[in-house]
């Protein structure tokens, strides 16, 4: 009895696609691959045969030399012909069943998928991978596929896993992070193209993304592929651990005074400021896309709120959060009114398809239709009636969905990781009688995010790969804890009179609120989801 040689294994961490650019000195190859290329796949769309076959050729050459698996698109007859270790296969391409009967048994199959059914026909064809792709628009090639962005990629990998298209080193984490599906499968590695090939330094460019990548896949396997969950309270997750980790962050603030960058609207501008100061933190409320850039480098934490969504402030929204990413640090989404007008749903899919929210906050009306639910409906900025059935669960298949922080705003807040679901139970009803109760929430929900970087881990430290350092659950816990136990304060000192008299009572019970008094009063229960 005879038996096939195993296929060759292959390390999809850092896929690169090219053809004759990197040719002929193939110095430029060489240097992609010391940077870190793990393997290469030869891409001529407009060659002859004899000319795809001299490429291919001299491409095997230098990767033979460096041990790098050499796979050929499309051409199954040239990977024959090189003894290439694989064929990667376009959905216009030979089918997989044919090129199997083609092709040496030890040849590796790849095929591209743009969707779900396309995935499910790849895993019945028994392919070795898949390629999902386009995940961004791309300028390397003619896309005839439509993209499937970064937030989409989860769904697919839940039937398969591999890399994609598209891919920069300044959009590598995020896709990576985006991309984890709701059971906790992550990318096995991502293909590039020009960010490689157009460089002139291609070997620090692989490095670079060689090591986002390893740094994504040790914390995604520490995690078992709950990377997206953010909290490590120092110890089990318990109340008593909550309400000690939000006093910690209470002090933190206002110590270290971190200033939070605001793009919020035009109604509560003001009074989130005034917020801010009241619980230790600096406000800077900035619109124009000029600044973004630089503001992104000195502040600690970012809002967005789009209650008055401009094309203006539209434009800084995208920018601030690309920004945010890229520096690592938090940035919280506040989706006001999106279920009023398509405007504000087209921004923010747009807002959450081009970057990684730690947190969602929103009304049980905003994020019924962030979720797509029609469970709970809105009229203009408000929520209607009494919310979801199981509001606990709502919230933790969004943090899931969106690999963020979500926190539903109501007489009861709901906060979930994905993982760790918490309802907290304070405030007064008169926070639902002035407006922007709401918006405040999320800038001291920022504010607190802000230094929750700065807290160290008394669990010894952050798993890799994570979009931004600290337990930013806690973060979001504090924001709210804190809002509504000074409300509850304020109502109880017996000078407020209605809406009017609580907003400048609530702001002076904020800046004089005591630890002992969050320790006392916080209500705080734990859901198993
Ligand atoms: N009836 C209530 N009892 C106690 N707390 C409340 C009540 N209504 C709202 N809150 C608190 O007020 C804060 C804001 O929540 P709310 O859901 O009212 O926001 P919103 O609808 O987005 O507000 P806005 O659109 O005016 O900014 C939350 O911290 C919440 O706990
Ligand atoms: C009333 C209102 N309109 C747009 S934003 C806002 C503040 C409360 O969300």
């Amino acid at each position: 009895m005879t038996s096939t040689p195993p296929k060759r294994a292959i390390d999809y961490s850092l896929y690169l696609v090219t053809g004759r650019d990197l040719l002929p000195s193939g110095k430029v190859y060489s240097q992609a691959i010391l940077g870190g290329v793990t393997v290469v796949q030869v891409r001529e769309k407009d060659a002859d045969t004899g000319e795809f076959l001299t490429i291919a050729r001299a491409t095997k050459t230098i990767c033979d030399k460096h041990n790098i698996p050499v796979i050929i698109n499309d051409r199954v007859d040239i990977a024959i012909a090189i003894r290439a270790d694989g064929v990667h296969l376009g959905q216009t391409d030979m089918s997989v069943e044919v090129a199997k009967k083609l092709l040496p048994p030890t040849t590796v199959i790849g095929v591209s998928v743009n969707n779900v059914n396309q995935a499910k026909k790849a895993v019945e064809d028994g392919v070795d991978y898949v390629g999902i792709g386009a995940v961004w628009d791309t300028k390397t090639k003619k896309l005839v596929q439509p993209v499937v962005g970064v937030r989409n990629v989860g769904e697919l990998l839940d039937v398969f896993a591999v890399g994609e298209c598209g891919i920069k080193t300044t959009n590598l984490l995020r896709t990576l992070h985006g991309s984890v599906s709701i059971s906790g499968y992550g990318l096995d590695g991502v293909a590039v193209v020009s960010e490689i090939v157009a460089s002139r330094e291609p070997r620090e460019v692989a490095k670079e993304l060689k090591g986002i990548v390893m740094e994504f896949k040790s914390g995604l396997s520490m995690s078992n592929g709950l990377l997206f969950s953010t909290s490590y309270l120092g110890g089990p997750v318990t109340k008593e651990n909550i309400v000690e980790g939000v006093v910690e962050l209470m002090k933190r603030v206002r110590e270290l005074n971190p200033l939070v960058h605001q793009i919020t609207n035009n109604v509560v501008a003001t009074q989130s400021a005034n917020v801010t100061l009241a619980i230790g933190g600096s406000p800077i409320m900035a619109t124009a896309p000029q600044e973004m850039e630089d503001l992104a480098k000195i502040c600690n934490s970012f809002l967005v709120n789009i209650g008055t969504l401009t094309t203006t402030t539209q434009e800084a929204m995208m920018m601030i959060g690309q920004y945010a990413n890229l520096q690592r640090k938090p940035v919280v989404l506040d989706p006001v009114g999106i279920g009023a007008t398509q405007y504000r749903k087209n921004t923010v899919n747009e807002l959450l398809d081009t970057w990684q929210a730690t947190v969602i906050k929103g009304n049980a009306g905003e994020i019924a239709a962030i979720a797509g639910s029609s469970e709970v409906a809105s009229k203009g900025v408000d929520s209607v009636g009494v919310g979801f059935k199981d509001p606990a669960s709502a919230v933790q298949r969004l943090a899931r969905r969106e690999k963020s922080i979500v926190v539903m705003t109501g007489p009861v807040d709901y906060i979930s990781d994905g993982i760790t679901t918490i309802s907290l139970h304070n405030g007064n009803e008169l926070l639902g009688k002035i407006t922007g109760s709401g918006c405040i929430t999320g800038s001291c929900i920022t504010t607190y995010c802000g230094v929750a970087a700065s807290v160290p881990s008394s669990t010894g430290g952050d798993v890799p790969g994570r979009m931004v350092k600290g337990d930013m659950l806690l973060g979001a816990v504090a924001g709210i804890l804190v809002l509504t136990i000074a409300a509850e304060l304020a109502v109880e000192r017996g000078n407020v009179r209605g809406p009017g008299t609580f907003l400048p009572s609530l702001i002076d019970e904020l800046w004089t609120l005591d630890t002992e008094e969050v320790r006392k009063r916080a209500k705080v229960v734990l859901h198993s989801t």
